[in-house]
């Protein structure tokens, strides 16, 4: 569990964070979210201590970090930036390997870390392991960023828009991979984004910071139906919200029993995409199906009650 005590930032008497409190659970994703100039990296970087907090403390599993020297802290804390920050002169082996070389794990045990990443993140080992970052896709870089922060297996990984620098079709499987392989390992993440959409499809939990204050904490959900200011309702989308709110959700969760024509729909489509395809062809039923087999139908009526703000 990492805890945000009131912590704050200033600079010559100009406050970049503003008594910022937060708890974020072991084993979950938190995504800080904001505009320009609100904090976001001022925070993250409070927390590996990049930058010293004027004020305020942050606790890792109850440990103050202040308490803990920084070269111990930033081998426990991994860090992955936008544009992934790789050696260049270094293989992709070298470059995964290389906190973990400084924490004198044996070469063996580095090897095999390193193959189980690149196995994770869908790089074939004994095609990747020997290759320079130049010789790889951006997308493929980003992806050694980010397996290089968890190669300690880090208490935390602090992520600063870690997929900035992606087109939006290797963006989606980026944000998809991570979300995947934190499922699978259980780490612990907090990710800076300026996008609001990248926020909620990632996050468990999303933090909104508006001029060095955090001004709501909370799901997806509850940020999207309830905001607690202009402003975060203005991030959550505005117009959009209910679209948003739909992409939240899996056909599965408003399944009915019973059968409709046509192409099918796979239950683990979003309610946003399911709305989509009632839309575009035309239909207000649609079958569903579980790994190929039917599994009942969805309403366009069951979608747009999903669809609801609070009343
Ligand atoms: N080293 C510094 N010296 C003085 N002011 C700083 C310094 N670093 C950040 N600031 C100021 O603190 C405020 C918050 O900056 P920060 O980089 O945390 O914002 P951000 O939300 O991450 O913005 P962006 O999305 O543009 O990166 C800004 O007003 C910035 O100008």
């Amino acid at each position: 569990m990492i805890e945000i005590d009131k912590i704050s930032k200033t600079y010559d008497g100009v406050t970049a964070v503003d008594e910022v409190s937060m708890v974020v659970d072991t084993a979950t994703i938190t995504v800080i979210v904001g505009t320009s100039g609100s904090g976001k990296t001022t925070l993250l970087r409070m927390i590996n201590r990049l930058v010293e907090p004027s004020s305020g403390e942050v606790r890792i599993n109850g440990e103050a970090t202040h308490t803990v020297a920084k070269t111990s802290l930033r081998r426990r804390i991994g860090y992955a930036i936008q544009g992934h920050g790789l050696f260049p002169h270094y293989t992709v082996a070298r470059n995964i390997g290389t906190v973990p070389t400084l924490l004198d794990w044996s070469q063996e045990k580095i090897d095999t870390r390193v193959d189980e990443l690149l196995d994770l993140f869908s790089m074939q080992p004994d095609k990747f392991r020997d290759r320079y970052p130049a010789e790889l896709s951006g997308g493929q870089q980003q992806r050694v960023g980010v397996a290089r922060a968890l190669a300690s297996r880090p208490d935390l990984l602090l992520m600063d828009e870690p997929f900035g620098a992606l087109d939006p079709i290797i963006r989606a499987h980026a944000q998809k991979d991570l979300r995947h392989i934190q499922r699978t390992l259980g780490s612990t993440i907090m990710l800076v984004t300026h996008d609001m959409e990248e926020a909620i499809q990632l996050g468990d939990r999303v933090a909104v910071m508006d001029a060095g204050r955090l001004v709501q904490y909370g799901t997806p959900a509850e940020i999207i139906q309830q905001p607690a200011t202009e402003f975060v309702a203005k991030m959550a989308g505005g117009v959009e919200r209910p679209l948003r709110l739909l992409s939240l959700y899996p056909v599965s969760d408003i399944i009915e029993e019973g059968t409709a024509e046509g192409e099918p729909l796979d239950a683990n489509t979003c309610l946003r995409d399911a709305l989509s395809i009632c839309l575009w062809s035309g239909r207000d039923v649609l079958p569903v199906v579980n790994e190929g087999v039917p599994a009942g139908r969805v309403t366009l009526a069951a979608i747009r009650a999903r669809a609801e703000g609070p009343t």
